[in-house]
């Protein structure tokens, strides 16, 4: 039987309908949820992704504020930039948009956003809490990906999640999550030897490689549960993902399309992050009560 298809369009927008009460509570208490998108340089695809990110924020009434330099912008003034930011007390996330230029070092980045203002969840501090099961922004494709497995309403414990790819945004904290949520967790990467072996084996396939039509039929085991986070732009314009679609929603059980899949999904933890963000800075639990710790 084909697989049913995930509709990530669907799933992100009852998220997102959910955060903007949300929003709305916490303006009732004076406060406006603010994100600080970081843009260098012209990438296309860059843009297109923070304009994504921009309509998501006023969708659900988080103000968002885009900052754009040249990709000529020095490490330093970008570092500057990104403390003035954290001492910033109206903005709760800041978001700097990968791939920096060249003679920018990411990590130093990274770093310097404050871990309390780290909405991509992408600050070693974050990651660490994150893997010792401490409270911490959860990364966004990773975590959108959770709730889409979990919304399906399945047992994670004790399945085989096999994940191909390992960059430290998504393949490695996903597996990681799924970890958390007890399953046997499988990394295969670009030097893994027999692939189709081990994808086959998978009961939650995860694929984030970045390469068009890597995973057909034979890659997935019959009724297995296959997630797509490829984001391929082809010649013709056209988005495609890492698994070739149509071969594979004949031996899937359930699907995600690329796109209206896990894209989706993670810009609105990314909102979802973000009003984390603002309740954390002013002391709000989710409940909408100040803590006794005012
Ligand atoms: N600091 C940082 N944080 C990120 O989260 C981040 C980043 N840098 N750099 C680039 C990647 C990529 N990414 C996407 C998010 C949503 C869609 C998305 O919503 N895609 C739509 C289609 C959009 C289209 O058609 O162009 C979909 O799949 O339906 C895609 C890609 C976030 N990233």
């Amino acid at each position: 039987m084909a697989a049913q298809i995930i509709n990530g369009v669907e799933l992100a927008s009852a998220k997102r309908a959910q955060l903007a009460k949300e929003v709305e509570e916490l303006k009732n208490l004076g406060i406006e949820p603010g994100l600080t998108v970081i843009l260098v340089g012209d990438d296309p695809a860059s843009h297109s992704y923070v304009k994504g990110k921009q309509k998501a924020c006023a969708e659900v009434g988080i103000r968002s504020t885009l900052l754009t330099f040249p990709a000529t912008i020095t490490e330093s003034m970008l570092l500057e930039q990104i403390d003035q930011l954290n001492r910033d007390e109206t903005v709760h996330g800041i978001l700097v948009q990968l791939p920096l230029p060249n003679h920018i070092d990411e990590l130093k980045v990274i770093e310097a956003i404050a871990p309390e203002k780290d909405v991509d969840g992408f600050h070693p501090i974050n990651v660490g809490r994150m893997m010792v099961g401490q409270k911490a922004f959860l990364p966004c494709t990773p975590y959108g990906i959770l709730f889409m497995v979990q919304s399906l309403g399945i047992d994670i414990a004790g399945k085989h999640v096999v994940v191909v790819g390992r960059s430290n945004i998504v393949g490695k904290p996903v597996g990681q999550l799924f970890l958390r949520e007890h399953a046997t967790v499988t990394y295969c990467h670009s030097k893994t030897k027999d692939l189709a072996a081990i994808t086959h084996q998978a009961d939650i396939l995860i694929v984030a490689v970045g390469k068009a039509n890597l995973i057909g039929a034979e890659h997935v085991k019959e009724g297995a549960i296959v997630i797509d986070v490829g984001v391929n732009r082809l010649e013709n314009g056209k988005l495609c993902g890492d698994v070739r679609f149509d071969e594979v929603k004949e031996v899937a059980s359930y699907l995600t399309p690329v796109p209206k899949g896990v894209g989706p999904m993670t810009i609105t933890m990314l909102l979802h992050n973000t009003v984390e963000a603002a309740r954390n800075a002013h002391h709000i639990n989710k409940r909408g009560e100040r803590s006794g710790r005012y």
